[in-house]
């Protein structure tokens, strides 16, 4: 089932939590809804589930205007951070009450609704578990479950809001990748609402950016990495260091030292060049695209090790170094710009 949202807009008060929002998730994609706090997902994805209703604007699902369908009739599944599984049922009777509590008509035989909860806890690795009470189980295991519970209507898409939001990190990486899985396995259309940048760019098939409830830009995890949108996005995704520089001559200079990356077209005059950590070399004096500095120090990150470069200009810069570097916090260091993005109207 693909979903479409056309020029979407949601005030609350005096807030406006949506601005003209138009997005397509395409049948059996896993779309990513990747923004800061504040930044409106949580509200797309609740009008998107019909628990919220627009202002302005419409919600497809296929071809059907689904804008004022009711929740009940949208057949979507929900998981939320702190979903409350209920307490008092085993984790098969959690798995299986959305299936029970149909009407007669639709309900499907007990024989049934009893494999498909067998399949269901195989899908989500808690074959043994059955019988528990959500109680008894951590908190990535109720994630799991309420995941199953979810996935037992058979929604016509999936809406999942910071499912792994309140796990420490090394269950978080774990659900993450077996809900990857997961999905591979069902193809359901799912989308996932986040603020972290990791956890999108691994599990998505596309990234929707959010900033002030406008979308940024959308596209794949490559897409959004390497080719961002806007500065926001560009800051948003990975680490980017801002440098004010000017064109003259088709070169950019920064601070008196032309440097080697290519001036855009047209006649931008003084602009700011956005910079990757990866996207720097270090090289030796007198290289006239060089950039001299200072180490202020040194530290790991997730790739690998940083150098934090104070410029003769006072700017800090971050640099990737090789984790055999020999570097030192203090050291004079010439850095040359290999790569970095000049976006036209900043
Ligand atoms: N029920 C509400 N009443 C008033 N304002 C609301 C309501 N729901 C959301 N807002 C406001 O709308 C804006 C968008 O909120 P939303 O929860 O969609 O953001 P979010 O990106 O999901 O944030 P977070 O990551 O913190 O959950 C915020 O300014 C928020 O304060």
């Amino acid at each position: 089932m693909d979903i479409r949202v056309d020029h979407l807009s949601k005030g609350f008060a005096d807030t406006a939590a949506l601005k003209d929002v138009c997005l397509s998730v395409r049948s059996g994609e896993l779309m990513a809804l990747l923004g800061p706090s504040g930044s409106g997902k949580t509200t797309l994805l609740r009008v998107i589930a019909g628990l919220e209703m627009p202002d302005e604007g419409r919600v497809f699902f296929g071809e059907e205007d689904a804008t004022h369908v009711p929740v009940q009739k949208r057949g979507v599944g929900f998981v939320f951070q702190h979903y409350a599984l209920f307490r008092h049922m085993t984790v098969a009777q959690n798995i299986g009450y959305g299936l029970r509590v149909r009407t007669r008509s639709k309900r499907p035989p007990s024989s049934d609704i009893e494999a498909r909860i067998r399949n269901l806890l195989a899908l989500v690795q808690l074959e043994d578990l059955g019988a528990r009470y959500p109680g008894q189980l951590s908190g990535g295991q109720r994630q799991r479950v309420a995941l199953a519970r979810a996935l037992a209507v058979e929604p016509r898409v999936l809406l999942l809001d910071e499912p792994f939001g309140a796990l420490d990190a090394k269950v978080r990486k774990d659900l993450r990748r077996w809900l990857r899985e997961i999905h591979e396995h069902t193809g359901q259309t799912t989308i996932f609402v986040t603020h972290d940048q990791d956890e999108a760019l691994e599990l998505a098939d596309r990234v929707t950016i959010l900033k002030e409830g406008g979308v940024e830009q959308t596209g794949t995890p490559e897409e959004v990495h390497e080719d961002p949108a806007t500065p926001f996005v560009m800051s948003f995704i990975g680490d980017t260091t801002c440098l004010p520089v000017s064109t003259r001559d088709g070169a950019l200079w920064y601070d008196g030292t032309r440097l080697s990356v290519a001036a855009p077209a047209g006649d931008v005059q003084v602009t700011e060049l956005y910079v990757r950590p990866w996207d720097l070399a270090f090289v030796k004096e007198g290289e006239p695209d060089a950039l001299a500095g200072t180490v202020a120090a040194i530290r790991r990150s997730a790739g690998g090790r940083r150098a934090s470069v104070r410029l003769s200009s006072g700017q800090m810069l971050e640099a990737e170094i090789s984790t055999d570097s020999l570097l030192n916090a203090q050291d004079i260091v010439f850095l040359r710009i290999l790569r970095g993005k000049v976006f036209r109207d900043t």
